[in-house]
């Protein structure tokens, strides 16, 4: 084992690029396990939204009860935010959780792969992208892996941990036992579009806006029926508005382009929802208003 391999065996600062709704509650479940962590994103006015909906999240905690008010504050006072890229080569392990977007990803893994001293493992939160791909942009696809999160972060237990065809088994070894530190119940996926997850889950999301698009059912009436039919605890219509409306036509958009499949060609209306801007929760409008 090299100098650098060791090094990676203590991981102490987080790096998360994004601190959208995935970036800030990977942050915060990093920090609530110790580890200092540095968010970025492109704006100082994203990156502050970031850390007060941690600070709004841990404070909830607070009122239940479930932390005391000291360790709130120490969970906060542990994330740092940034507008500047190159304050990951402080980082010792890196997750990138930035728009659901190839070309985006690929230039942030460019830039980190810069930055970042060359023993820290690159991971990805990406919903759908083949981990291999995004490797390829670095000159360490030994140590870039997928990392992936659901939605809440804080409150999911679930993180699928993607290894690319390069994916050393050390950096997995290494992201599976994180994601336990994080509390976390670690699954393994091959490489493929959408990985397990969302290779399951949008199809079932993108048919339920079919059934609206072609009227099938009211939308109250299809989040009814998979609410109380099959007990998930939202209706897909109000999952996909929690995911993001853009995020579940980019996950569609790349199982087709991946699988070259019409069984997911993305329904026309979640098209045109997001041309319209509807994006869901975080625009205030999707299926439904917020
Ligand atoms: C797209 C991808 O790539 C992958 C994905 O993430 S797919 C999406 C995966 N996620 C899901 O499928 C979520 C499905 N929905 C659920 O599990 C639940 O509806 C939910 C957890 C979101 C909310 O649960 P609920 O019982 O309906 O509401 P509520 O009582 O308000 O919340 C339950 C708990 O979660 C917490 N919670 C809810 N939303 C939260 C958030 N955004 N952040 C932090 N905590 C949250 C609440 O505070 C509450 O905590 P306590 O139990 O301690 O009181
Ligand atoms: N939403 C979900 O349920 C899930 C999403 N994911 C994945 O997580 C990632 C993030 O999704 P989500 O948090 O929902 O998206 P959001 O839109 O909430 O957040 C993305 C954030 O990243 C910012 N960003 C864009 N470019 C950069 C950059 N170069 N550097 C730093 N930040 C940048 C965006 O800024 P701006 O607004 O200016 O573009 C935005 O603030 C995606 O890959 C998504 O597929 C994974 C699991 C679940």
């Amino acid at each position: 084992m090299n100098n650098g391999e060791k090094k990676n065996m203590t991981v102490k600062t987080f790096g998360v690029i994004g601190s959208g709704q995935m970036g800030n509650g990977i942050a915060q479940v990093a920090a609530a396990s110790g580890l200092q962590v540095v968010m970025s994103d492109v704006k100082q006015e994203f990156a502050e939204k970031g850390l007060a909906a941690i600070g709004k999240n841990l404070n909830r905690l607070v009122e239940k009860e479930k932390i005391s008010q000291a360790d709130g504050q120490a969970i906060l006072s542990r994330v740092k935010i940034t507008t500047n890229l190159e304050d990951m080569a402080a980082a010792d392990y890196v997750v990138e959780a930035a728009t659901e977007r190839e070309e985006l990803k690929f230039g942030i893994f460019r830039e980190l792969d810069r930055i970042c001293p060359p023993h820290v493992i690159l991971g990805t939160n990406t919903s759908s992208i083949p981990i291999g791909r995004i490797a390829a942009q670095t000159d360490r696809p030994e140590k870039v892996i997928g990392m992936h999160f659901m939605n809440p972060v804080p409150v999911m237990k679930l993180v699928e941990v993607i290894r690319g065809l390069a994916t050393s088994d050390e950096t997995f070894s290494i992201t599976w036992q994180l994601c336990e530190k994080f509390g976390k119940t670690p699954a393994e996926a091959n490489d493929f579009p959408g990985f397990i997850a969302n290779r399951i889950l949008m199809p079932m999301i993108n048919e339920a806006i079919f059934c609206l698009y072609q009227s099938v059912g009211k939308k109250e009436d299809i989040d009814t029926v998979m609410k109380l039919g099959m007990n998930h605890p939202m209706g897909p219509l109000a999952l996909a508005d929690l995911i993001g409306l853009d995020t579940c036509l980019a996950i569609m958009e790349t199982l087709y382009d991946g699988f070259k499949d019409s069984k997911y060609r993305p329904c026309p209306l979640l098209r045109k929802y997001v041309e319209a801007g509807w994006l869901g929760r975080k625009s205030g409008k999707g299926f439904y208003t917020y």
